[in-house]
């Protein structure tokens, strides 16, 4: 049996998930954190097989009929999900292994590892997300609005996860991410 352990980190688009992920891999590099498969194309400076594996809609529905997928969703039009075997070699390995996913994705990630930590993170309000997605620049005006058209129903399943954050100030964030996954 494995005997890592495995943390969901959740929540709308834009509300600070890659980058307290980031935070949180630069404080504790003993943190493994999978890396997803997307039919999404690449943005400006993402490197394959690092940011994403970026696969056509073809490739990626190969993997889902080989069983391939921890789990998987589409999101805003394109295919996301987690390649299983890494993470089934790091949690064999020890490892707290992190999965930065949306939330259908994290839904399913209880029926097959039900002890899954699970923590959803919160924008301080709509408003600020839809601010954080316009200075982030990395979406054009459709995917935003379609990205916090998503957001609504996303944040009303904010309950079902373990754990919920306010992410306003990222450092104060940060620390509640630390104190719930080293706790
Ligand atoms: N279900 C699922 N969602 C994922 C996966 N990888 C990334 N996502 C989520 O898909 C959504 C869109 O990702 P992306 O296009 O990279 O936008 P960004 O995360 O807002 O920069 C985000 O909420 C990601 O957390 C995955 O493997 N499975
Ligand atoms: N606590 C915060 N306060 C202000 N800006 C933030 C905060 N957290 C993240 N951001 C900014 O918001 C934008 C979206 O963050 P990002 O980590 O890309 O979100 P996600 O991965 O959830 O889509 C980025 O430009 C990031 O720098």
């Amino acid at each position: 049996m494995a005997n890592g352990e495995l943390i969901v980190i959740t929540g709308p688009s834009g509300v600070g998930k890659g980058t307290l992920v980031k935070l949180l891999l630069a404080h504790h590099p003993e943190l493994s954190v999978s890396t997803s498969a997307t039919t999404r194309a690449p943005r400006e400076g993402e490197v394959e097989g690092k940011d994403y594996y970026f696969l056509s809609s073809e490739e990626f529905e190969t993997m889902i009929e080989n069983g391939e997928f921890l789990e998987w969703a589409k999101y805003t039009g394109n295919y996301y999900g987690t390649p299983k075997k890494a993470v089934e070699e790091q949690l064999q390995a020890g490892k707290k292994v992190i999965l930065e996913i949306e939330v259908v994705g994290a839904r399913k990630v209880q029926e097959s590892f039900p002890e899954a930590t699970r923590i959803f993170i919160l924008p301080p309000s709509l408003p600020v997300l839809e601010q954080r997605l316009e200075k982030r620049g990395k979406d054009d005006p459709k995917a935003i609005e379609q990205r916090l058209a998503e957001a609504k129903t996303e944040i009303a399943a904010a309950e079902e996860f373990d754990y919920a954050i306010v992410n306003d100030d990222i450092d104060r964030s940060l620390i509640e991410l630390e104190k719930i996954i080293f706790q």
